[in-house]
């Protein structure tokens, strides 16, 4: 498993679980990925906005922020999109991901970006974005960004935890029923004219046994669902799950396939879950079994699956997720991505469907309003709430009754003697609140200071990059917001001195050191 995977594939996941099984609240990440929680937060600005005090909540704003630019990739969803426009963000919005080169050119320009499962966040594209403070997944998986190269340059990360899981296991659901009814080859024989009224080989769900691999969000869901239709569930986990209904937890992937009419896949894409269906698996699982993958198109040997098609060893199988997809709707789904793609749309009773698990309205709006509420609150107000790959740090507002009060965040390597560095920096100012926290080699600092005139602000910002150029390798970026109230637009900032944008500097300051 890399870094990067193991960040959202073990650490997110943990956090859950134990924060379902002891219902503890020790952090804000184990509030958050909890399943019951009903997580919508307004955006910034909002008349009900953040905390109890949001009447006297002053805005803050890096800058004048028709000056932030946003690249959307993959349909992000209108409801998304209106929320970062409201902002006054200049906002671009594509259907399609972008090749490697392209995505590069188009990186180094923004801000923000915004993506769904497709596009790859590389370390060479990261690299590149010398500008980008903030990622948005606009869905579950994160596996498609280099999360700790993000983490490394100060780049937050979020994406949306589980408001598609509901639209998988439904369709999971329909999987299951159209397989074991051969549905799509009867509906295909009679779009082409045959008429054929088989009932061998068709099958009633009713009393099957449903095997879930991966019992998370969308695997507990599926279970309760599954249950419902007269289904036993049984589900291996390779942490401690607390099983729904009557859900059975088996001990071993291997138990599970032996025992299991449905196998069905909930796995991220870590190094682990690579191939975790392959060959001998296959050979492990029932005769004339059914098996689903809405998961990642890496989880499973396709090979091996069309040999265990051919040889009648799986009755069925359903696939919604390729190693190698298309960028965008229209392209060709050809051997050219994925060598045995001509094999695999040759066999009987094979559903495959576009990479469509979380693509239904309710899903993608509700994805849409998280994901860009969460990339407004960062931005704005430098809250990480949620963050997949930072600490979540979070302070309640500034209020109107601050004047000259300033947000400072500083996000640092983490090692001795950054916050006496910092606060010595800060010396001369009222910390009004303050909160730090760190993950892995990533620390994240917040603090209110009040009574800071507008020519401080520069100097300010200087001694904190002078401080990010001490670490070897180099990590510290300084974000200022400031009250709107205070420091109305750009020029303000300009006439003090600073060359471009707060939110802007300490990208900028990239190119003189201070920032890898
Ligand atoms: N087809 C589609 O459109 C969609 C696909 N997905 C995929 O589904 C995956 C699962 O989503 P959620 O249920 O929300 O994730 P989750 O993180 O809530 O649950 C994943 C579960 O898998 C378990 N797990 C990890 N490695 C395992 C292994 N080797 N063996 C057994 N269990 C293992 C984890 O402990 C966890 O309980 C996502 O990572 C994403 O890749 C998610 C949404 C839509
Ligand atoms: O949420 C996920 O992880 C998914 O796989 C759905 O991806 P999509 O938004 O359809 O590209």
């Amino acid at each position: 498993m890399t870094p990067a995977q193991d960040i959202t594939g073990g650490v997110n996941t943990l956090a859950r679980t134990v924060s379902n099984s002891l219902n503890l609240s020790t952090s804000p990440n184990l509030s958050f990925h909890s399943p019951p929680s009903t997580f919508r937060q307004p955006p910034p600005g909002s008349t009900n906005a953040l905390s109890t005090a949001s009447q006297l909540a002053k805005q803050l704003k890096p800058f004048d922020t028709k000056d932030i630019k946003v690249l959307l990739l993959e349909n992000v969803n209108e409801a998304g999109i209106d929320i970062l426009r409201g902002q006054g963000y200049q906002v671009e919005a594509i259907k399609s991901s972008l090749s490697e080169d392209q995505l590069i050119e188009k990186i180094r320009d923004v801000q923000v970006i915004g993506i769904r499962s497709k596009t790859k966040l590389t370390e060479r594209v990261l690299k590149e974005a010398k500008n980008l403070i903030v990622i948005g997944c606009f869905c579950i998986g994160t596996n498609q960004v280099d999360l700790q190269t993000a983490a490394q340059q100060g780049i937050a990360v979020f994406n949306s935890p589980f408001s598609n899981s509901r639209s998988v296991a439904e369709l999971v659901i329909s999987e299951i029923i159209a397989l074991a009814r051969q549905l799509t080859d009867r509906s295909m024989e009679l779009h082409n004219g045959t008429w054929n009224k088989v009932s061998k080989g068709c099958w009633e769900i009713r009393g099957k046994t449903l095997g879930i691999v991966g019992y998370g969000h969308i695997g507990s869901q599926l279970s309760v669902l599954a249950e419902s239709m007269g289904m036993n569930v049984i589900y291996y986990d390779v942490l401690t799950m607390m099983s729904l209904g009557t859900a059975r937890n088996v001990a071993s992937l291997d138990d599970l396939l032996a025992e299991a009419d449905f196998v069905s896949l909930h796995v991220p894409a870590t190094s682990e879950t690579k191939n975790l269906i392959g060959a001998k698996e296959l050979a492990k699982m029932k005769d004339g079994s059914y098996l689903i993958n809405n998961a990642r198109g890496t989880v499973i040997d396709i090979p091996a699956l069309i040999e265990a098609s051919r040889s009648g060893k799986l009755a069925g199988a359903a696939i919604d997720v390729f190693p190698h997809e298309p960028a965008g709707n229209g392209d060709y789904f050809s051997n050219d991505l994925n060598s045995w793609t001509k094999d695999l749309v040759g066999l009987k009773n094979i559903i495959l469907t576009p990479h469509i698990g979380g693509s239904t309205e309710e899903a993608q709006s509700a994805i849409g309003v998280e994901v860009s509420t969460a990339l407004v609150r960062y931005v704005n107000e430098g809250a990480t709430l949620g963050a997949v790959n930072m600490p979540e740090v979070n302070l309640r507002s500034v209020t109107v009754d601050k004047e000259d009060d300033v947000r400072v965040i500083y996000i640092h390597k983490n090692v001795p003697g950054v916050l006496r560095q910092v606060n010595g920096i800060l010396l001369h100012h009222n910390i009004d609140k303050q909160m730090s926290d760190s993950r892995g080699e990533v620390a994240y600092l917040m603090a209110d200071i009040s009574d800071v005139k507008e020519g401080e602000i520069r100097d300010l910002f200087q001694s904190l990059q002078e401080l990010s150029c001490k670490f070897t390798p180099k990590l510290g970026v300084t974000r200022l917001l400031i009250c709107n109230s205070v420091y109305p637009n750009e020029s303000s900032l300009l006439d003090a001195g600073i060359e471009c944008s707060v939110a802007r500097l300490p990208i900028e300051a990239d190119a003189r050191g201070g920032h890898i």
